[in-house]
């Protein structure tokens, strides 16, 4: 069946006939029935190259074989135990180990799974209630992080979203992204801050770089003020090479929260950070956190060889900065200001110069993005939908598909 037939069918068993609102394409979405590779096939016989590869988990691109082997193996002995498996043990090992803040973590089905328990274990770690987020940070789609949220809802309009209770969102206040100023004001006058959760390379308003230096302040005032340091490294861990933003900007959080590449492409999310923190954690602690499908034995196989993968070939991190490099040196001249890169992410804003926080993304000029973005796919080139969302590019990549995405920009722009 053609999309846009099953679309119809859809709209009328799934709400907005999407499972996330990202995914909701008008006039309709394209299905896809295959991916390998760079390349997306669909139902309408298309094959695009995907430049938002499942929203960054794909960092070795679709159905990779060393991955997808792994992922067999598993299947022979079972894909659910509800008992420990020497898995986890496995996994665990290497992301403590990729990452000198986390001594111990936890895993838990998704990246909105992780910071909603990292919070939980901040407040009851430190015994105080409010939280600190960055406007435009996108954390998942739970109640106390939905307010001035990136990804779908700002572009969707809804980053305050109905449902959530005021009272919940009265203990989450806000700063902007690169604004030491804004984050000191606001610990002045407030001492019942459990922690300050931050993307600390902003990836769901588009890509947005930190400053010099910003990060490593960001670090020392919130330990000055006593606050827990979260950074939610769903995007960036593995994406930015090992041990994520962290490792690349020399800072050390207090919880990491990481999902996506972590999984191998199966749901993931992970939370970890120092023992004393992490050992609050049910059953070593009374923060409570559970999960039926948490370290389920698939995903465990997928994101061991995905990692073991990522530690064997770790020069892949050089040849997708030269990708992006590629895209950004062959544009036009005057869109090259307002292109911002970082390894393996990239994206055009349409606006003059790259965003530095919240308000300044938001003034790109969003209907142009559509308009781009539309004729993107006409020429067989997948980006996420929207002027908000990061674009990636995979190590199954080829310099041919590079060349051809290169062109589009030139032609659609
Ligand atoms: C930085 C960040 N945190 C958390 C999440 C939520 O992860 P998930 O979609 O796996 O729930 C996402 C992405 O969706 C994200 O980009
Ligand atoms: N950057 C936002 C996401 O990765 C989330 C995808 C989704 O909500 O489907």
């Amino acid at each position: 069946m053609k999309s846009s037939e099953l679309f119809e069918t859809a709209k009328t068993l799934i709400p907005g006939g999407v499972s996330s609102p990202v995914r909701a394409i008008k006039p309709y979405p394209f299905y896809t029935k295959r991916a390998e590779g760079s390349k997306i096939y669909t139902e309408d016989g298309d094959s695009l190259i995907d430049c938002c590869m499942g929203y960054g988990p794909l960092l070795l691109g679709h159905a990779h074989p060393f991955v997808k082997s792994a992922i067999k193996d598993q299947l022979d002995n079972g894909w659910l135990f509800g008992t420990p498996a020497e898995a986890e043990i496995k996994l665990a090992k290497i992301v403590t180990g990729d990452h000198p803040s986390m001594d111990m973590c936890r895993f838990v089905s998704s990246g909105s799974e992780a910071t909603m328990a990292a919070i939980r274990l901040a407040r009851g770690y430190s015994g105080k209630k409010d939280i600190i987020k960055v406007e435009g940070g996108f954390h998942g789609a739970h109640d106390g992080v939905l307010i001035q949220a990136g990804s779908g809802a700002t572009t969707m309009g809804v980053p305050d979203s109905a449902g959530v209770i005021p009272e919940i969102v009265s203990h989450t206040a806000q700063v902007p992204y690169n604004d030491i100023e804004s984050l000191e004001n606001l610990l002045a006058k407030n001492n019942n801050v459990a922690a300050f959760i931050i993307e600390p390379v902003m990836g769901n308003i588009g890509p947005i770089l930190p400053e010099d230096g910003y990060l490593k302040e960001v670090r020392k005032i919130t330990e000055e003020n006593d606050v827990l340091l979260i950074c939610d490294e769903v995007i960036c861990g593995y994406r930015l090479g090992i041990g994520g933003a962290q490792v690349k900007y020399d800072i050390k959080p207090d919880i990491t929260t990481l999902g996506k590449i972590v999984g191998g492409g199966l749901p993931i999310g992970v939370f970890g950070g120092r023992r004393e923190i992490m050992e609050m954690v049910a059953p070593a602690g009374p923060v409570y956190q559970a999960g039926t499908f948490s370290g389920n034995p698939l995903t465990l196989a997928s994101g061991i060889a995905m990692l073991n993968y990522i530690h064997d070939n770790s020069r892949l991190y050089e040849r997708l900065d030269g990708y992006t490099k590629i895209i950004h040196e062959s544009l036009p001249e005057k869109y090259r200001d307002s292109f911002v890169r970082l390894g393996s992410i990239f994206k055009l804003f349409f606006r003059e110069k790259p965003p530095k926080n919240y308000v300044q993304a938001k003034e790109s000029n969003t209907e142009k993005y559509a308009d781009f973005w539309k004729k993107m796919l006409q020429s067989g080139v997948f980006l996420p939908p929207s002027q908000f969302e990061t674009n990636f590019v995979s190590a199954a990549h080829t310099e041919e598909d590079i060349e051809y995405i290169s062109g589009a920009y030139n032609k659609c722009l």
